[in-house]
């Protein structure tokens, strides 16, 4: 069989993730997250390294945030580790979950927790000409979401609520997907409940 590598024009957008609770209890609280939020609007797998989940833009941050709240909403150290991308050459045009509306299933649940969080991210806009001017002017867009940003090498530091984060996150992705990006990458790491001192390790 031949073996084709195109690239799809439906726009598909992805998160491959995994939550990491400190806690004895880790695999009951990773599999209780898993189960109690909605997913019927996305393509959803999970294996014993990550889950993937694949569908609209919208969809995406709310299953992937909403994972992540329930698993740290009761107090536990968890970190989310996620690398969303769009326009993935290999991504198909056939998934039934690209009609879906972009009502969000679980914001509702979820938007009324407040969670300080600590993160990094780094935005890599791909198949673009001035892929500096992107990442600048986003970085810039996190700021008018309440969210403090600060510098790091190789990522932007974000400190504030975590949903007010992946809604901010959120928009940097659309935004760069909009902006004519043809392929966008963003990696995360979000850190809540951490004994360390913002900061630092003590
Ligand atoms: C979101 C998410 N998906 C998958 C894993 C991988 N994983 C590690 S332990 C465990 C439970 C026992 O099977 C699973 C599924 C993860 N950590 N986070």
């Amino acid at each position: 069989m031949e073996i084709q590598n195109y690239c799809g024009t439906s726009r598909i957008a992805g998160c491959s993730f995994s939550v990491y609770p400190m806690a004895d209890r880790f695999k009951e609280i990773i599999l209780e997250a898993l189960r109690t939020v909605d997913t019927s609007k996305v393509w959803i797998e999970t294996d014993d390294v990550t889950t993937l989940v694949r569908g609209r833009i919208p969809h995406v941050f709310d299953v992937t945030s909403a994972i992540f709240l329930a698993a740290a909403k009761d107090g536990h150290h968890v970190v989310f580790n996620g690398t969303y991308s769009i326009g993935c050459p290999g991504d198909s045009t056939g998934d039934v979950y690209m009609a879906e509306d972009e009502t969000k299933l679980n914001l509702p649940n979820v938007k009324d927790i407040k969670l300080e969080t600590a993160s990094k991210f780094s935005l890599y806009p791909l198949g673009g000409g001035n892929y500096m001017d992107t990442i600048y002017s986003q970085i810039g867009n996190m700021r008018s979401h309440g969210i403090t940003v600060s510098k790091s090498h190789y990522s932007t530091r974000l400190d504030g609520n975590s949903i007010d984060v992946f809604e901010g996150l959120e928009h940097v992705f659309t935004e760069t997907e909009n902006s004519g990006s043809s392929h966008t990458v963003m990696t995360v790491t979000m850190s809540a409940n951490s004994p360390s001192a913002k900061g630092g390790i003590k």
